[in-house]
């Protein structure tokens, strides 16, 4: 479950300051996607960024997995992110040189991990998506969704909670961005908290819930009751 309360963030470049979130308050269950929409510019990457601890908020709080990470230690902060939260991004991320499931095994094998016990974890992740039998395929030799898909897969690895997409299907055709989907909604069927920044309407569609942001704040929430 992630849980942010009150967070808010801004920038300054030289002299010029932008207040990129302004006090957002979000809960989002295990078992549901939520699509954080709205115009360019409007703070939903930021949010995102946020929530994955990849950067703290100036005010506010977020927790993941029962655990409040905005005031982490570096090394706890990279541990529970590695444990508890996945990330996808718009260009998939994947290494060439190495497998599917070679790309898939990567951060548990980076974690310690004997590569027996990483390679066969990878290989439950690349099923939970569909993806199984690509698994000593190469990155080039699959369709921008069938990376992606991968990329999915990687996040999911090792039963991680929440995974955060950026995009997810913002290079893809409408195909393949369906099946990308299929994969991320069988992943939260398993139980996984799925946030997605998207311009996607056909994404919001598929969503448990969607939030529309704009300057900053959440305008309209389909979830806020729940
Ligand atoms: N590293 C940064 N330094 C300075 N300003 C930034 C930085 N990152 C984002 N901003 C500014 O913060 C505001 C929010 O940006 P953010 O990327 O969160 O919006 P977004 O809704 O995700 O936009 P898009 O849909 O275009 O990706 C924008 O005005 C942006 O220019």
């Amino acid at each position: 479950m992630l849980v942010l309360d009150g967070v808010a963030r801004r920038y300054r470049s030289g002299e010029v300051e932008v207040q990129a979130v302004r006090g957002v308050s979000l809960t989002a269950r295990e078992g549901t996607l939520t699509a954080v929409m709205g115009p360019s510019g409007c703070g939903k990457s930021t949010l995102l960024t946020m929530a994955g601890g990849l950067q703290p908020p100036d005010t506010g709080t977020v927790m993941v997995a029962g655990v409040r990470i905005d005031t982490l230690a570096e090394a706890e902060l990279y541990q529970h992110r590695r444990r508890h939260i996945g990330y996808v991004f718009q260009d998939y991320n994947l290494v060439r040189i190495l497998s599917v499931a070679e790309n898939v095994a990567l951060p548990a094998e980076l974690d310690g991990m004997s590569r027996r016990k990483a390679r066969a974890q990878a290989r439950e992740a690349l099923a939970s998506v569909g993806m199984e039998a690509y698994a000593d395929r190469y990155p080039d030799s699959l369709s921008g969704g069938q990376q992606q898909r991968v990329a999915l897969a990687r996040a999911f690895s090792g039963g991680r909670g929440l995974i955060l997409a950026d995009e997810p299907t913002g290079a893809l055709d409408s195909d393949s961005a369906a099946q990308v989907l299929d994969s991320l909604q069988s992943l939260v069927r398993s139980g996984a908290t799925c946030v997605i920044v998207t311009h996607d309407e056909a994404v919001a569609a598929r969503a448990d819930r969607v939030v529309r942001m704009r300057d900053g704040v959440v305008g309209e929430d389909t979830g806020a009751a729940a």
